[in-house]
């Protein structure tokens, strides 16, 4: 079983997470976890942070010398932001003559709707927005980047897989349907603004968000993530909590502001006929089952049929609007507008890489699960053998 959490705000000193259960002998390297950080970065419509925080990342432990070792690898991520906001984020108490001398240390009473200021304020009883959005935000998402390296390459290494992700909505401008990238199509994917697998489409995303901008607005999307390389078998319809297709949608539902997760065709099935829904099973040209098209997503009955897998993730706008939204203010109850900040007009790119994160750390899971294996090498010997001793290849 692997298991994986994180810590830290978004001012503190840093984001910590821990990853348990994986093998020993899996290469990854601080700059491996660095490149992802710097992916997740990218994207045309971020705000003013993501140009100076730097993502300081350490491995602190788990890995010696560029492999696992078997036990809980550890990561941090030093926030750059960090000595700005030092006496604010303080763990231990600070003077309170000095906090009050601080004008990023004022409460926060106009919470923004859309974000977890007002309901958190309600369920864990302040009186200031301040420790809801620091823990809210989506800056702990850079943990969780960094640790999908460590998963992602456990896949690459023990099965051949490949995670990668790629934008098909931004606002009202969409990708061409039916456009999956291969396994070698993610540096291009990457080095596109909006990390969209299309010219045409990205001209298109990159006018939504400047148009957003110009009005004071912020945009969400839609994210696919796919996998290339997986064996039939991964998750199981014996249970829904094992199930891969359930595993998936929790980890992708999981990560701030997705609201939506689709399967292959997803909610597109549920208005098709089913001789055109299904995914027709034949031989192909090497003798080996398969199927003709890619509707199902890759699962069928909860479990990865070897096919590429294909899920989406559908983002919902950044609820810190400049053209600040009607709230209320909770200290004098008096109608307002939210409080506005800096801010991303858009993450969805972003929220691609973080999405290719928590699908890589899910398979990684199933993976375990189905292959076993306390040094990569047992993990890869018992895939093998699984793969050639299939009933039905
Ligand atoms: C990569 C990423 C970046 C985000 N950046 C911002 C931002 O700059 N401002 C903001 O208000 N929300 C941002 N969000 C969304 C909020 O974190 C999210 O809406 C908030 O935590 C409320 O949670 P909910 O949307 O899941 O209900 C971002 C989300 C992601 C995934
Ligand atoms: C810091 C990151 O994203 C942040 C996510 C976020 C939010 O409300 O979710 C709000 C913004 O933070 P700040 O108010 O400090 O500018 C984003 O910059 C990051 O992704 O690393």
């Amino acid at each position: 079983m692997l298991r994986w959490i994180t810590a830290g705000e978004s001012h503190g000193p840093a984001l910590t997470a821990v990853l348990e259960g994986l093998p020993a002998g899996v290469e990854v390297t601080t700059g491996d976890l660095a490149a992802d950080l710097a992916r997740r970065r990218l994207g045309y419509g971020r705000g003013a942070r993501m140009s100076f925080e730097q993502d300081d990342v350490q491995l602190l432990g788990g890995v010696r010398h560029g492999l696992t070792q078997g036990g809980p690898v550890a990561v941090q991520v030093g926030n750059t932001e960090w000595p700005k906001w030092q006496q604010v984020m303080s763990a231990d108490p600070v003077d309170a003559d000095v906090l009050a001398g601080l004008a990023r240390n004022a409460p926060l009473t106009r919470p923004r709707p859309g974000h977890a200021d007002l309901v958190g304020m309600q369920k864990y009883a302040f009186d200031d927005a301040r420790p809801i959005l620091e823990r809210a935000s989506a800056r702990e998402t850079a943990a969780r980047v960094a640790l999908g390296t460590v998963a992602r390459a456990f896949l690459r290494q023990a099965l051949g897989a490949e995670v990668l992700s790629h934008v098909v909505r931004i606002g009202a401008a969409t990708a061409p349907e039916g456009s999956v990238p291969g396994p070698g199509d993610l540096a291009a994917i990457d080095a596109d603004p909006v990390r969209a697998f299309s010219p045409e489409a990205s001209a298109a995303m990159v006018e939504q968000i400047d148009q957003a901008h110009k009005d004071g607005d912020t945009l969400g999307g839609v994210v696919e993530v796919v996998v290339h390389g997986l064996p039939p078998g991964l998750g199981s319809h014996v249970h829904w909590d094992r199930r891969i297709d359930a595993r998936l949608a929790a980890a992708l539902m999981g990560i701030q502001a997705i609201k939506g997760v689709e399967v292959g065709d997803g909610f597109l099935t549920a208005a098709t006929p089913g001789s055109l829904a299904h995914d027709e099973i034949e031989h192909g040209p090497d003798g080996r089952v398969r199927r003709r098209t890619g509707h199902s997503g890759g699962t069928e009955g909860g479990m990865t049929t070897g096919e590429v897998l294909r899920v989406r993730a559908a983002m919902k706008p950044i609820s810190t609007v400049p053209r600040a939204l009607a709230t209320i203010d909770t200290a004098t109850g008096e109608p307002t507008r939210a409080h506005h900040q800096r801010s991303d007009v858009c993450a969805v790119p972003a929220a691609g890489v973080v999405a290719e994160a928590m699908v890589a750390l899910v398979l990684a899971d199933a993976a375990l699960e189905k292959f076993g294996g306390d040094s990569l090498g047992e993990t890869r010997r018992n895939a093998t053998a699984y793969l050639e001793t299939l009933r039905v290849k």
